[in-house]
């Protein structure tokens, strides 16, 4: 099988190490790597060296993943790469390194690890889904109101079912605290999980440097954000705690927690606050690639609804129920993945002992960073004929089906995206019920010429379309005053 199972070794240190780039005497091929947008730089190499990539630095040995065989090879059927490297400014120096998404796998991420597994396994999301349908509502009525804002809207309905999934708490508006002291922590800090993005992350040793030597920027900024993010952390936790005393908590993931007792409140602590990193963002860019596809692709656009229109009653807006009887939608939904994958690089692995890639292939060291490259696999024309192109039809028939982009978008193996179902479940809802009542198209000039788009990505961990205009109109009169009555009754 293509992807089957590739033989152990004897002795993997025999092997050599997989192919890639001269390097420079000393500093091996650390100046070569890219600061931001490395995907383009290893998709550029693959040609040259192919599918697996070796590249040493002064930071540590680093192993490019090009494709999806050798993902699976590596990454989902071992457990040998299952951990993370020590990222020294995002972990060591702001303190992401309390969240399980890149603790290291010792005993605290086991525990971490279990209480985000079984809160967000695809049971445990079902009871959510009358909260995310009422805040997919509210949403349409802002689409409705103020249409151009819609990436604001999009990171208010994730922010707003996140915080209360996870503390149990409303959040009305994006002035909410809570909402507020999640950005503030967040938002500086995603540009520092590449890799080579911060110079402490290619020589640690820098961060014993003292704050006020010049070219210290990097730790006084650190500990600004640090603070922010234990604000993040604490507030909402403690008014769970405050409210739990008082007899007036919601039912969360927090009082869950608490409640039971079983593990240590540092390890809640930062479990609750490992959420709504991992989630917001990640699924505001699906939703805003999502925006853009459908402007770009009318076609596509009309099929869904011509879908949408056959099964849901008029006057009704789309459920949950109707998600079976809903295909085309699915397709589409695994397009989104792929099309403009939110992780071009995954979240970085790490090899904690020696171990052979490819039967016989290839030594992977122990200490090696190991980086999925997700872009590549997207784009690859073997995988996926004319990749640019949005078209869901790709994964229709069983049997000439396309790589089906959940086996590679949301991770591997041990550290595989524990809120695939919580993310799918928004995408699910948000996408149908936004196609049920809206018309997406692109925007018009002053003379009602369509403008073309050509939007940026940001370059960070994260690809998300930068803010760009877009025509958001109701469908009809009807389904408008439908929107409104159904947000009303929502309440929130
Ligand atoms: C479109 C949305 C999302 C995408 C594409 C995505 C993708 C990913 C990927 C690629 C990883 C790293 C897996 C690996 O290392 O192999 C990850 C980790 C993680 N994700 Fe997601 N994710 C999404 C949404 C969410 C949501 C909604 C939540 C929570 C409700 C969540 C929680 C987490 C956590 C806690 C981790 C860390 C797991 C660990 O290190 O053990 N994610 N995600």
């Amino acid at each position: 099988h293509r992807y089957g199972p590739s033989r152990i070794t004897a002795d993997s240190r025999k092997l050599p190490l997989p192919p890639g780039p001269k390097p420079e005497f000393i500093l091996g091929n650390t100046r070569q790597l890219p600061t931001h947008s490395s995907w383009l730089k290893f998709s550029e190499w693959r040609k040259k060296f192919g599918d697996i990539l070796y590249l040493s630095t002064v930071g540590g040995p680093i192993v490019v993943l090009n494709s999806y065989e050798s993902m699976y090879g590596l990454l989902q059927r071992k457990s040998s790469c299952a951990d993370r490297p020590v990222f020294q400014m995002a972990g060591r120096l702001i303190g992401f390194d309390r969240m399980i998404n890149i603790r290291q796998s010792d005993e605290k991420w086991k525990a971490g690890r279990k209480i985000i597994q079984s809160a967000l396994n695809n049971e445990a999301i079902r009871s959510f889904y009358p909260s995310l349908e009422g805040a997919t509502r509210t949403c349409l009525l802002q689409l409705l109101d103020s249409p151009h804002d819609f990436i604001g809207h999009f990171r208010l309905l994730t922010g707003k079912v996140i915080v209360l999934f996870t503390y149990g708490l409303k959040v009305e508006s994006s002035q909410d605290e809570l909402i507020a002291i999640n950005n503030e922590a967040v938002e500086p800090s995603l540009g520092y999980f590449a890799p080579g993005a911060v110079l402490v992350d290619t020589f640690p040793i820098l961060r014993h440097v003292p704050s006020w030597i010049p070219g210290a920027g990097f730790k006084r900024s650190a500990k600004s954000i640090k603070k922010k993010l234990d604000r993040m952390f604490e507030v909402p936790f403690n008014r769970v705690k405050t409210d739990m005393v008082a007899g007036t908590a919601m039912p969360s993931f927090t009082l869950d927690n608490l409640q039971n007792n079983i593990y240590d409140e540092s390890d809640q602590l930062a479990s609750s606050g490992s959420m709504y990193i991992a989630a917001v963002d990640t699924t505001v860019a699906t939703l805003s690639s999502f925006i853009l596809a459908m402007a770009l692709y009318p076609n596509v656009q009309r099929k869904a609804q011509a879908e949408i229109d056959h099964i849901i009653k008029e006057g009704a807006l789309p459920s949950f129920e109707d998600r079976d009887r809903l295909p085309y939608i699915g397709l589409l939904m695994k397009e989104l993945q792929r099309w403009k994958p939110v992780l071009n690089l995954g979240v970085l692995h790490f090899a904690t002992t020696e171990d052979d890639y490819g039967g016989k292939c290839y030594h992977i060291p122990k200490g090696s960073t190991v980086i999925p490259n997700i872009w590549a696999v997207t784009q690859d024309e073997d995988n996926y004929k004319d990749p640019n192109r949005f078209w869901p039809e790709r994964f229709e028939n069983p049997e000439t089906a396309e790589l089906d982009p959940y086996k590679y978008a949301f991770g591997f193996g041990r550290r595989i995206c524990p809120g695939l179902h919580f993310a799918d479940a928004t995408i699910y809802i948000t996408v149908v019920s936004i196609l049920a009542a809206f018309n997406i198209s692109k925007p018009r000039d002053e003379n009602g010429s369509e403008v073309e788009l050509d939007v940026p990505y940001t370059l960070g961990l994260i690809s998300c379309p930068e803010n760009f205009e877009c025509a958001i109109q109701p469908r009809s009169v009807a389904v408008a005053s439908l929107v409104r009555t159904a947000a009303e009754e929502q309440g929130w």
